[in-house]
């Protein structure tokens, strides 16, 4: 039996009693989840819908709504994978003569590529030719996008801009690139099974850095951290790949993906606490700062101090969290992928060490990890990046 409630509709389930089964816009979040989904999917909520139809929203934690996208690219990278679990590599589809182009187009990325993430730029000259180069046309798309709110002309973006650069993303997947850097994206989206809600949901990151200068509490700011960077990890695994001899599901690949973007995207933002704060941003979770005793104030006095220090504490704490989580999916990659993803991990990782070296002076001390503990993590991550994936066990073997 089914019930329609206009936007809603409510399914009664033999066991499970009624349940909420469709929704439109934002409100289809509530159906999926990885923690609450039962309770999400219940009828208190409906209840709680329908009490208060004007408003017509339902808060549905930033968790559920990510896990969404997270969801939809792994089961659109399932159902593009053949039965070897291995991507076909669909041919250069360009004529001839813009094959030239094409290339030129790949090579300027990994220029880019080069010139501003060196490690990184080494790190994929260890995948295959047709993934490092998809690798390069991601970054570069990021790097542009990034570039807009936080490079020379940032002061003349607008919303619209943002607009206008989201409707040359939607025209670059059905074919049609703008120009040069696009054509490299655009041939990469074709080959590999790339989803495109990533790809808006950073430029969405973008708007937030126009218009949204605090965040109330943990949960905005990890919907900000995804758009802005557990994006880039959802982006990147479709070309880096899965081990064949993995056995972790693809959901939980994915689910570290996000989780070492938003653990890069968290210490990016304890790095550069005094530098944002001079651009009148603060991105700390404002209730966790008044739970500390400490405000906005505090952050532009720029004063260390025992509160200070132990907040600083919690919030180290937590991108560690994170960073544990992402180890758990790195070594399910592909070989060739593996080296580049620890590498960035481990370097990354280490600004939250240098934030505590400096006592916690993140206000005019801008943590930065030396030359020589940046040499020195390299061969740290070839060692883990040579440790297999726990091998599928054939069927003889399990029993
Ligand atoms: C192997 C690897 C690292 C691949 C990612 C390649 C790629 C496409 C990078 C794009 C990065 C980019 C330009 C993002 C734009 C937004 C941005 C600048 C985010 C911040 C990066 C740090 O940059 P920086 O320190 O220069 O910051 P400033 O601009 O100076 O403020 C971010 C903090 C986020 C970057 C996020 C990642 C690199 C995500 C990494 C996750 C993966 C590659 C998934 C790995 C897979 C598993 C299973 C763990
Ligand atoms: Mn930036």
């Amino acid at each position: 039996m089914s019930r329609d409630f206009g936007s809603i509709r409510v399914e009664k389930d033999k066991e499970k009693g009624w349940r909420l089964c469709s929704l439109s816009t934002d409100m289809k979040y509530a159906c999926v989840g990885r923690s609450g989904l039962e309770s999400a999917s219940n009828f208190p909520l409906i209840a709680n819908v329908l009490a208060n139809p004007a408003a017509g929203e339902v808060a549905v934690p930033s968790e559920q709504k990510v896990y969404d996208v997270v969801l939809k690219q792994a089961s659109l990278v399932k159902r593009k994978l053949g039965a070897t679990g291995e991507l076909d590599a669909k041919p250069d589809i360009a004529l001839p003569g813009n094959l030239s182009l094409l290339n030129e187009a790949y090579d300027r990325c990994g220029e880019i590529c080069a010139e501003y993430a060196k490690t990184f730029y080494l790190g994929t000259l260890l995948m295959t030719p047709e993934r490092r180069r998809a690798v390069w046309a991601i970054y570069v798309w990021c790097r542009r996008t990034d570039e807009l709110v936080d490079g020379p002309n940032a002061s003349q973006i607008t919303p619209t801009a943002l607009d206008r650069w989201e409707s040359r993303l939607e025209e670059l997947f059905q074919g049609r690139p703008f120009d040069m850097l696009d054509a490299a994206l655009a041939d990469t989206v074709a080959k590999f099974p790339v989803d495109i809600q990533p790809f808006k949901d950073m430029i969405e990151g973008m708007r937030l850095d126009l218009k949204k200068p605090r965040y109330k509490n943990f949960d905005e700011l990890y919907l900000y951290c995804y758009y802005v960077a557990g994006t880039v990890g959802i982006m990147s695994v479709p070309i880096m790949g899965i081990s064949p001899n993995s056995e972790a599901t693809t959901e939980s690949v994915y689910n570290a993906a996000l989780a070492l973007g938003i653990a890069n995207q968290l210490t990016n933002i304890l790095r550069d606490v005094g530098e944002d704060a001079s651009r009148g941003r603060v991105y700390l979770p404002q209730d966790e700062l008044a739970q500390a005793g400490l405000s906005d104030e505090d952050i532009f006095a720029g004063k260390v101090t025992d509160k200070w220090r132990n907040f600083m504490k919690s919030q180290i704490k937590r991108a560690r969290m994170f960073f544990d989580e992402a180890e758990k999916g790195v070594t399910e990659l592909n070989e060739a992928s593996r080296w580049p993803v620890w590498a960035s991990l481990l370097l990354y990782r280490q600004i939250l060490d240098e934030i505590e070296a400096n006592d916690y002076n993140n206000f005019t001390r801008r943590a930065y990890v030396s030359k020589a503990k940046k040499f020195l993590s390299l061969p740290a991550a070839y060692a883990r990046s040579i440790v297999p994936p726990s091998r599928k066990l054939s069927p003889v073997m399990k029993t």
